[in-house]
């Protein structure tokens, strides 16, 4: 569902052209995670932004559900993001006017994709059915982050796209935010490419793809 193929990604910097995507190729498939590790700068959130459609490569193929993304204009990426793709941050980016239930709602809406049953499940799995009515700053960040979790999968997304989901938290719960979104990726059969600087998290998944000088190892 996403296959990515030579993809070379450069910056403008005050000294000209700075690489830091020099060919890199990757597939994610159904129900495959794959942890995206790799020192400090070298480039893993570059490269989830690339896949989520969020920016565009220099050169090389993006295909998402086997349309290629990397020559489309914006709308159309946003369009396609919208019906495949669910993002999960470290920042966990809820809008505190709505409360849990309209949070965990709001994606799917957007998507189409509104389905009341399986938003219940997910409240319940994600330990979020007594806390419908509260509002966002009335949680703890754990909390937001399984609201955050919630609302992603409820649009029922084929690829999900994290960048350090847990980072913002503390490890024991940050071990039992994570565990909760592996099953529940692993239910609904959705790929998962997850952004992690620990190499204990990266383990938790199926596999590894390591970016080091630009290209994946
Ligand atoms: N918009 C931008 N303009 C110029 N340079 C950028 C831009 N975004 C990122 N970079 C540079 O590209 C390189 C890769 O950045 P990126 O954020 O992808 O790395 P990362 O592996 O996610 O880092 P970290 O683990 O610290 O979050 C860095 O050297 C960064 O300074």
């Amino acid at each position: 569902m996403l296959e990515l193929c030579d993809i070379e990604k450069s910056y403008i910097g005050g000294t000209g052209r700075v690489p830091v995507l020099r060919g890199v190729s990757l597939r994610v498939g159904p129900g495959e995670t794959v942890a995206l590790t790799g020192e400090s700068g070298s480039g893993k959130s570059t490269l989830l932004h690339l896949c989520a459609g969020l920016d565009l490569p220099d050169a090389g193929a993006l295909c998402l559900q086997g349309r290629d993304i990397s020559q489309t204009d914006d709308s159309t990426r946003a369009r396609l993001r919208r019906g495949t793709v669910g993002l999960v941050f470290q920042q966990f980016n809820l809008i505190p006017s709505l409360d849990v239930a309209a949070n965990l709602a709001f994606q799917a809406r957007l998507a189409g994709r509104h389905d009341p049953a399986w938003q219940a499940t997910l409240a319940v799995r994600l330990g979020l059915d007594g806390l419908l009515d509260r509002y966002p700053e009335q949680l703890s960040g754990g909390q937001q982050q399984r609201v955050a979790i919630g609302r992603t999968l409820a649009a029922k997304p084929a690829l999900i796209l994290a960048d350090e989901p847990t980072g913002n938290l503390d490890e024991e719960t940050g071990d039992a935010v994570l565990e909760l979104m592996l099953a529940l990726v692993a239910e609904t059969g959705a790929g998962l490419l997850m952004v992690t600087h620990s190499p204990r998290l990266a383990a938790r998944l199926g596999r590894r793809a390591h970016l080091k000088g630009g290209r994946l190892d």
